[in-house]
C-alpha cells in the first residue's frame, strides 16, 4: 500500500481564501481590521521563521499583525506590563505569545496574563475548560489544524481508536479533548472517537500505536514512530516539527510508514500551515467577539 499524501499546504491555502473573503466582508461592514499582535522573546531562529509565516498569512488575508520583538534578557515584569498594554488596546484584537520563552521568564505567569478573550491559541483556562465543556470560544490551531485536514479528505473518524502521542496543553492534550466530544460543529462523523493519549510515561508504546486508526506524533523526536509501531491502513498525522542537518522533518520514519499507511501528512506541508491557517480564523473570531462586546457595552 502507498499512503495518500494529505496536503496541508494546498488546504491551507483554500481555508485561507475563505477567511480572506470573510475578513473582506467584515471590513465593508465598516469594523476594524482584524489585528494580531505576536510577542517573541528571544532570538531562537525556529521560532522567527514561524513568527515570520504567520505575518505573511496575516497580511495575505487582509488582517494586521505587530510582531513585538523583546531582548532575551526581557524580564517577568517587563512582559506582564507589555501584555497589560496589548490587553488594554482596543486596535489588538488576537496576542500570540510565542513559546518557548526563555527559561528565565515564569511562563505560567506570562501566558494567564493574555486577556482570555484575546487569547487566540485558547491557553486560558476559561477556554480550555470551555473547550472541555464542548463550547468552545477558540478552537486551539494545530488540533483544529488536523480536524480540518481530515475534513477536507472525508477521512471520519467517528468511533474509531485515535492514539495520540504527546500531551502538550498547545498539540496533544486539546486534540484528545476535541476528538473525543460529541460533535464539535464539524458533524458528528468527525467527533466521537475513542481516544489513547500517550506521553514519555506509557508503557508499550508501540503496542498502543499498533492498535491505531489514527495515529498522531507530536512529540518532537525525529523517527520516533518507526513502521513497526504503524498499523497497516492506518492515517498517519504527523505534528512533530524537527530541524535536522538544517531541514524540517517530523515524528515519523516517513518513507517506511508511507508504505503500510492508507493517508500521512508530509513535514514541511502537512499541519505546520494548517496552523497558520486557524490562527488567522481565531483572530478574526476575536476581532468579531471584541465587536460584539463593543456593541453590547453601547446598548447596556
Ligand atoms: N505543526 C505545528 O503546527 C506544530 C508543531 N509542533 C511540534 O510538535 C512537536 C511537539 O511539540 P509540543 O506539542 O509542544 O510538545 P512538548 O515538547 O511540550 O512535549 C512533548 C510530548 O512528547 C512526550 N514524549 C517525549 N518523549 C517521548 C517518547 N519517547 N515517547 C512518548 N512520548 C514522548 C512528552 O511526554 P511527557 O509529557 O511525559 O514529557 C510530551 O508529552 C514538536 O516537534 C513541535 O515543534 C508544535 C506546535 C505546533
Ligand atoms: N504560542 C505559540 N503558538 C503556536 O502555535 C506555536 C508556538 N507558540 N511555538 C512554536 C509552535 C510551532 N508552530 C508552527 C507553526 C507553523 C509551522 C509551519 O508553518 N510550518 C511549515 C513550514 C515552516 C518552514 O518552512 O520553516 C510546514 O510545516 O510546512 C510550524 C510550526 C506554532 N507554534
Ligand atoms: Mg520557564
Amino acid at each position: 500500500m502507498t499512503a495518500t499524501v494529505l496536503d496541508g499546504k494546498s488546504t491551507a491555502s483554500d481555508l485561507r481564501e475563505t477567511i480572506a473573503e470573510e475578513v473582506h466582508q467584515w471590513l465593508e461592514q465598516g469594523h476594524a481590521r482584524p489585528t494580531l499582535a505576536a510577542v517573541l522573546v528571544g532570538d531562537d531562529p525556529a521560532s522567527q521563521v514561524y513568527v515570520r509565516n504567520k505575518e505573511r498569512a496575516c497580511e495575505k488575508a487582509g488582517m494586521h499583525s505587530r510582531l513585538i520583538r523583546k531582548p532575551a534578557d526581557t524580564t517577568t515584569a517587563q512582559l506582564l506590563e507589555l501584555l497589560q498594554e496589548l490587553n488594554g488596546d482596543p486596535a489588538v484584537h488576537g496576542i500570540l505569545v510565542q513559546l518557548p520563552l526563555p527559561a528565565s521568564i515564569n511562563t505560567q505567569q506570562v501566558l494567564d496574563a493574555v486577556s482570555p478573550l484575546k487569547d487566540v491559541d485558547a491557553f486560558a483556562p476559561e477556554n480550555v475548560g470551555l473547550l472541555v465543556q464542548g463550547r468552545p470560544r477558540y478552537l486551539p490551531c494545530t488540533p483544529h489544524g488536523v480536524i480540518q485536514l481530515l475534513v477536507k479528505y472525508g477521512l471520519e473518524f467517528a468511533g474509531k481508536h485515535v492514539v495520540i502521542v504527546g500531551r502538550s496543553d498547545i498539540v496533544g492534550k486539546p486534540l484528545a479533548n476535541m476528538m473525543v466530544q460529541r460533535d464539535l460543529g464539524f458533524g458528528p462523523q468527525f467527533a466521537n472517537a475513542t481516544v489513547t493519549l500517550c506521553h514519555s510515561q506509557s508503557e508499550n508504546l508501540a503496542a498502543i500505536t499498533r492498535t491505531a486508526d489514527v495515529l498522531v506524533a507530536a512529540v518532537g523526536r525525529p523517527c520516533l514512530i518507526t513502521a513497526d509501531m504503524v498499523k497497516l491502513g492506518s492515517i498517519v498525522i504527523d505534528v512533530g516539527i524537527n530541524r535536522v542537518n538544517d531541514k524540517l522533518v517530523g515524528d515519523v520514519d516517513y518513507t517506511p510508514v508511507s508504505e503500510l499507511a492508507a493517508a500521512i501528512t508530509p513535514v514541511p506541508g502537512g499541519i505546520g500551515p494548517l496552523t497558520i491557517a486557524m490562527l488567522l480564523r481565531n483572530t478574526l473570531t476575536a476581532c468579531q467577539l471584541q465587536a460584539q462586546g463593543q456593541q453590547a457595552k453601547q446598548q447596556g
